[in-house]
């Protein structure tokens, strides 16, 4: 796949949910701006109906606001379609409850409640998904009872993670579940992420490129707010060049560089 070429991003279906291997999140022309400065420009990807999607690209450049522009979190314009519905123009709370489900970079845990309530405030469904979470997160169940502030950054990632995986979701917008945590950790973050793909599709923002070569099927590099590369993942993390130019590391180093 070519620089700048953006696959299945042609017009939506029109009809009910995406059929087959049709994405199930086709976001065109998303531009989005905070404070008066254009922070997204011209965004147009596609998420697959299974497995991840990772969107990559250098500090700053825009792959939060992305995933903040989806949700309608900041000002945007552009078109996004979820399984063939037009969300672009939905507020927040309505975009979640289409099944758009969302682990923020920060984590935003409720660090004065347990584990146990944090989930609980999460739970959408008439039937969450609770024993998908207790297998997951084993740990967490252990822990029900402990405030949230008082847990390591990944226990507080996986309680993130967690809520989001309890309910019945469409696609999984995912920002940075690796940022800061020890390696042992990385790769229990990256266990779960793996099997919860099993289940939704993901798209997932990630500097971690092992967790990327891992985990991700097509990469979405961003630059300067706007799409530079879409194609597979392997293949980009195997061109040497390619990943220096656009990631600015070294294939084999694990985290990009700012
Ligand atoms: N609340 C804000 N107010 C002003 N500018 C902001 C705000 N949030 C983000 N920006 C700016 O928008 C641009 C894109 O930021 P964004 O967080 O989306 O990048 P990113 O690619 O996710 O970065 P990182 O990898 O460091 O998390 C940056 O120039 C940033 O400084």
């Amino acid at each position: 796949m070519s620089a700048h070429s953006v696959p299945g991003t042609t017009a939506a279906p029109s009809t009910g949910h995406a059929p087959g291997d049709d994405p199930v999140l086709v976001v065109e022309q998303l531009s989005a701006s905070i404070a008066g400065q254009q922070v997204v420009e011209d965004v147009s990807l596609s998420v697959a109906a299974h497995g991840v999607t990772a969107v990559l690209g250098r500090n700053g450049v825009g792959k939060t606001s992305t995933l903040r522009a989806l949700l309608g979190l900041i000002d945007r314009t552009g078109r996004v379609t979820l399984a063939g519905q037009r969300i672009d123009r939905l507020p927040t709370h309505k975009i979640v409850q289409r099944g758009v489900g969302y682990v923020p970079e920060d984590r935003e845990v409720f660090a004065g409640l347990t584990v146990a309530e944090n989930l609980r405030l999460a739970e959408r469904d008439e039937h969450p998904r609770r024993e998908l979470v207790e297998r997951l997160f084993p740990d967490l169940t252990a822990r029900r009872d402990q405030r949230a502030g008082t847990l390591s950054g990944g226990q507080q990632q996986m309680v993130s993670l967690a809520r989001a995986l309890l309910n019945d979701n469409t696609v999984l917008l995912i920002d940075e579940p690796t940022k800061g945590l020890a390696p042992k950790v990385v790769d229990e973050v990256a266990v779960a992420l793996e099997e919860a793909a099993r289940d939704v599709p993901i798209l997932l923002v990630e500097q971690n490129l092992e967790v990327v070569r891992r985990l991700a099927r097509t990469a979405v590099v961003i630059e300067g707010g706007t799409v530079v590369h879409t194609g597979s993942a392997q293949a980009l993390l195997d061109d040497e060049e390619l990943t220096q130019r656009l990631l600015g590391v070294h294939v084999e180093a694990a985290e990009v560089a700012p």
